[in-house]
């Protein structure tokens, strides 16, 4: 295991600048250069704190060893505990770690919780492992980041490719490392677990419903009716589908989809309980739905609709795509999915743009109801976390709407001048800058 504690000169020359990193701190920069923040804070937030690289070896289904490498970055933790998700991808990498630990400290703080900012992964694909194997491997994963986890320090979750199964097998092994007495008091260590392990009700839906808010608020705010209105979801994973869900629900037409095996259109509509029945007995994937039809995969972005949910990686809105996409609102469910260079395309299109700070915070709000319900030993409802979810959702919606409207700038520079100004305070207040 390899810990990297922050030493300021050493790490801000280290860091390299490329990929969804080059995006978050372009995004970091021109919100601080908005509200001036002060130049020690910004030295601050522009690295982070911990570093943790892990290769554990695993034992296969054929008897091989393999190694693994997985990463933890904790960025921030001025206002609580490390709170993000692991991601089971080939394209985890250091440089995704911390750029999408750094969009957690921004979300975190945005939505009013007592958390900083973390994430990581294992570099794999998962679809090349049987069940077991990956519970070997998350078994492992979770036993080498032991010392670095915990419900009081750094709290992980579901993100791509893994889910409340992956979660209940981290909290078991993180538990089984601690004294006998403290076990179950340390059921927290992880959020989005399953309903009998400590999860919450709603959790799973959490993220997606909160896409789904953010959008019907925009809605309510331009005085725009859902009904009927087209939307394209790429992702239609745990984020995609339940924002899909939701907006059907509400009168909107899904026309298009996109996951990792293609893309399917059908202007007339589909039905999203129909796909998503179809996509169990599918491995998972939503090609050759019966009701559609196959498009190109370059071309997704660019397809007749009012508005796009992407929900599954990052940097998918570019400059080569921005200049031909048809929505007039792009709703960010995954992380970064807007680079730099397209969104400023967007936006001088006259485009509006629901960052992914604000538009999938609602998961880890659902997440911060979890670990509040495990701490004070209770069981939460499903139509109290629903309405406690909206009323947050909602508060946090309108913060950023009215400052934009105030300052005459952008949302997602409106989310981030919010979210940087609550850790600033955080630091002040401690008397560290006087
Ligand atoms: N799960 C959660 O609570 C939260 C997730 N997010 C973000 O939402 C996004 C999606 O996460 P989940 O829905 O949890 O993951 P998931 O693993 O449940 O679903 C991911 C979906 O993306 C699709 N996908 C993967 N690679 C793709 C590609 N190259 N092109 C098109 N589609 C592709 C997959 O086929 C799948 O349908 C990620 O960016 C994640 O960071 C953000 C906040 C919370
Ligand atoms: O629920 C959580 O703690 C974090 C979920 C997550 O990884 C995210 O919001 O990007």
């Amino acid at each position: 295991m390899t810990t990297v504690t922050a030493d300021l000169k050493k790490v801000t020359k280290k860091v390299p600048v490329r990929g969804m990193m080059d995006n978050v701190m372009e995004q970091f920069n021109s919100a601080a250069d908005h509200i001036n923040l002060h130049p020690n804070i910004r030295k601050i937030l522009s690295i982070t704190n911990n570093e943790i690289l892990v290769n554990f070896p695993v034992k296969m289904d054929n008897g091989d060893v393999e190694i693994f490498t997985g990463y933890r970055v904790q960025h921030n933790n001025a206002l609580g505990p490390y709170k993000g998700g692991l991601r089971y991808h080939p394209t985890v990498d250091i440089d995704a770690a911390r750029a999408l630990a750094m969009w957690m400290t921004w979300k975190t703080s945005l939505a009013g919780l007592p958390y900083g900012g973390g994430k990581g992964g294992i570099k794999i694909d998962p679809s090349k492992y049987s069940q077991s194997e990956l519970e070997r491997i998350t078994r492992r994963f979770t036993f080498a980041l032991a010392d670095n986890i915990g419900p009081e320090h750094d709290i992980p979750a579901p993100d791509v490719n893994t889910n409340s199964q992956t979660m209940a097998w981290i909290a078991d092994t993180y538990m089984s490392t601690r004294p006998p007495a403290e076990r179950t008091a340390n059921q927290h260590v992880v959020t989005g677990k399953p309903d009998a392990s400590g999860g919450l009700e709603g959790r799973d839906r959490a993220t997606g419903y909160g896409v789904y808010l953010s959008i019907k608020f925009w809605a309510n705010k331009t005085n725009t009716s859902l009904e009927g209105k087209k939307f394209i979801v790429q992702g239609f994973g745990n984020v995609g589908y339940w924002a899909a869900h939701f907006l059907e629900k509400d009168g909107a037409k899904m026309v298009a989809v996109q996951d990792a095996s293609g893309s399917i259109q059908n202007q007339n509509g589909i039905n999203v309980e129909d796909l998503f029945k179809y996509s169990q007995i599918n491995d998972g994937s939503i090609v050759n739905f019966p009701d559609s039809k196959m498009v190109d995969n370059k071309k997704f972005f660019t397809l007749d609709c009012d508005i796009c949910i992407p929900a599954a990686l990052g940097n998918q809105i570019t400059k080569e795509n921005a200049p031909k996409i048809k929505a007039k609102l792009i709703a960010e469910g995954a992380n970064g999915p807007t680079n730099v260079e397209g969104e400023k395309i967007l936006l001088e299109r006259g485009i509006t743009i629901i960052p992914d700070i604000l538009c999938n915070s609602g998961g880890v709000v659902g997440s911060y109801f979890e670990w509040l319900q495990n701490r004070n030993g209770e069981i939460w409802q499903l139509d109290e976390v629903m309405a406690k979810l909206d009323k947050k959702m909602k508060e946090s919606f309108n913060k950023v709407f009215d400052y934009a409207l105030n300052e005459t700038v952008d949302l997602r520079t409106a989310a981030f001048c919010i979210a940087i100004q609550r850790i600033e305070k955080a630091y002040i207040q401690r008397g560290i800058f006087p």
